[in-house]
């Protein structure tokens, strides 16, 4: 027996709880380079925490997952934040949870879109990247150093997301 997880869309406000979403806001603009480029400013702040630890540039190469999908986990990460941005334009999911207690509550689940990123801010359950259609490239911005920076929790009973409309 599982749950089933409905799909909302990716939004800063809906996301706030969890972390930043990484997009091209207006009111983070200002021009450089002589108005050549925007730049939209300070979206987001990567983490590391701990004695020898440091903000790392990673790419990850997502398979797309198969749906329905079912989440029996989600993981946390106690000394970085995590930040996927998407490289090829398409659309993956997010799914992130609020903590009860020290384990995950139900489950959240967002599209977001090719034009989109987010930031798991320091402990924010989540279940690892959902890259969607086909194999996906996406930056990601976390933490390397000392130290176990990852804590998995495993549900009783699972959710099941259904295929996403694309
Ligand atoms: N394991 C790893 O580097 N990635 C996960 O933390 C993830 O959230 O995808
Ligand atoms: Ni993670």
């Amino acid at each position: 027996m599982t749950q089933h997880l409905d799909i909302l869309p990716l939004t800063k406000a809906a996301f706030a709880p969890f972390g930043d979403v990484i997009e091209t806001d207006p009111a983070t603009m200002r021009f450089i380079n002589g108005g050549t480029t925007e730049r939209f400013h300070a979206l987001s702040t990567a983490e590391a925490i701990g004695d020898g630890a440091r903000v790392i540039l990673n790419l990850f190469r997502g398979q797309a997952r198969a749906f329905p999908f079912t989440i029996e986990m989600m993981e946390r990460h106690p000394f970085g934040s995590q930040c996927f941005v998407p490289l090829n334009g398409r659309p993956f999911l997010v799914v992130v949870a609020r903590d009860e207690d020290g384990r995950p509550g139900k489950p959240q689940v967002f599209m977001a879109r090719g034009d989109q990123g987010v930031n798991y801010r320091v402990n924010t359950w989540h279940y690892p990247l959902m890259a969607l259609g086909e194999q996906s490239d996406f930056l990601v911005a976390d933490r390397d150093g000392p130290g176990n920076n990852l804590v998995e929790f495993f549900f009783d009973t699972p959710f099941t997301i259904g295929a996403p409309t694309l």
